[in-house]
């Protein structure tokens, strides 16, 4: 069987036509590389740019965040599928906020149309955490999206911060586990995920949580303040208006470990602690990590990036010839 497919980018099934005289199959792109390479440049200029790392991060986190390991059927398994796009899964509770993210992606589909939803939202994620100083993660691609709404993920997959949680969990350590435990996630892991927490902010509009504003999400530090953060319309002069939110660290566009150490410092009361992120020091399987963390930023950056990558591929079904790495 010969086969006949551009430079960068791998097979998949027969079609279109080929004008190789002996050819019985041709196929084409089913990854394509070349426009993954493109779009992660474009990414990194746009997220720099406009400062809107942290809700593109909760976006990645959110789509494949839904995964449920006891399912074995994809989609309905959840996962990093790309169907947050589609109503009602954007209208969840927990994902309030996060149409703007899908606006800021949206014209990056249309310019590179062969790559997926899927890899769309968890590459902007990866560069999102690159570009503010964090760790690189060792992506792969090449996953499948969903389809259509209704192939969305029923609602209550992902995690609540403060009591009463909804799955009847009596503590917050007991509910980070129960969620992440059905993403086959360690106690290790929801320690290190959860510093995704240096990057961003909570608006009491979006999740009920933070103030209007602090000092540092109003006259924040740099240019954090001006940072539309999740607005890319606004104007970065003047200041944006509307709530500014609470950040859990100081410089909340830096990817660091200083949300392991103001957790553990509670020093500032214009920083948020949520309850599921004071359980980080509280809980005895999670403290030593929590620990860890907060004293060794390396080991942070290590292990976050693993964790990160495995959440990215969270119920993914690959495309032929993915995954694929770039
Ligand atoms: C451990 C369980 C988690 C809970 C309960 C939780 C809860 C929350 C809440 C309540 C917000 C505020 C949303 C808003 O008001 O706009 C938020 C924001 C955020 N979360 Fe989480 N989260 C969790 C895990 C994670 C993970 C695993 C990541 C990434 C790896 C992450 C990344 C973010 C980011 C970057 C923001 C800021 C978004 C922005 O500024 O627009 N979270 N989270």
């Amino acid at each position: 069987m010969q086969t006949c497919f551009p430079k960068g980018t791998t097979k998949r099934a027969f079609v279109g036509s080929c004008r190789r005289r002996t050819p019985t199959v041709c196929v084409r792109a089913a990854v394509n590389v070349e426009q993954l390479k493109a779009l992660r440049q474009e990414l990194f200029s746009y997220i720099n740019s406009r400062g809107c790392n942290p809700i593109i991060v909760r976006l990645g986190w959110h789509d494949s965040g839904t995964y449920d390991k006891n399912i074995a059927e994809w989609p309905a398994r959840g996962g990093a599928t790309g169907s947050i796009r589609f109503k009602p899964e954007i209208d969840h509770a927990a994902n309030k906020g996060l149409a703007i993210a899908l606006g800021i992606l949206g014209p990056m589909k249309k310019k590179f149309p062969e790559v997926s939803y899927a890899d769309l939202f968890q590459m902007a994620s990866a560069v999102a955490v690159e570009a503010a100083g964090g760790p690189k993660i060792p992506m792969r691609y090449g996953r499948k999206d969903a389809t259509s709404p209704e192939q969305c993920v029923p609602d209550g997959r992902l995690p609540g911060a403060a009591h009463p949680f909804a799955d009847g969990s009596t503590s917050p350590a007991e509910h980070l586990r129960r969620v992440f435990g059905r993403m086959g996630l360690t106690d290790q892991e929801i320690v290190v995920l959860s510093g995704g927490h240096t990057l961003g902010r909570a608006r009491p509009e979006r999740s009920g949580f933070g103030a209007d504003k602090t000092k540092y999400t109003d006259v924040g530090p740099g240019t954090s303040s001006a940072s539309p953060s999740g607005s890319p319309d606004r104007p970065v002069t003047p200041k944006p208006v509307g709530q500014l939110g609470t950040s859990w660290t100081a410089n909340w566009l830096e990817f660091d470990n200083s949300y392991f150490t103001e957790v553990k410092a509670k020093r500032d009361a214009d920083l948020l602690v949520l309850p599921t992120d004071a359980c980080l020091f509280e809980d005895d399987g999670f403290r030593p990590y929590a620990e860890k963390y907060a004293a060794d930023q390396e080991a942070f950056f290590a292990d976050y990036a693993l964790a990160q990558q495995k959440l990215s591929e969270l119920g993914v079904e690959w495309d032929e010839g993915a995954p694929v790495t770039i």
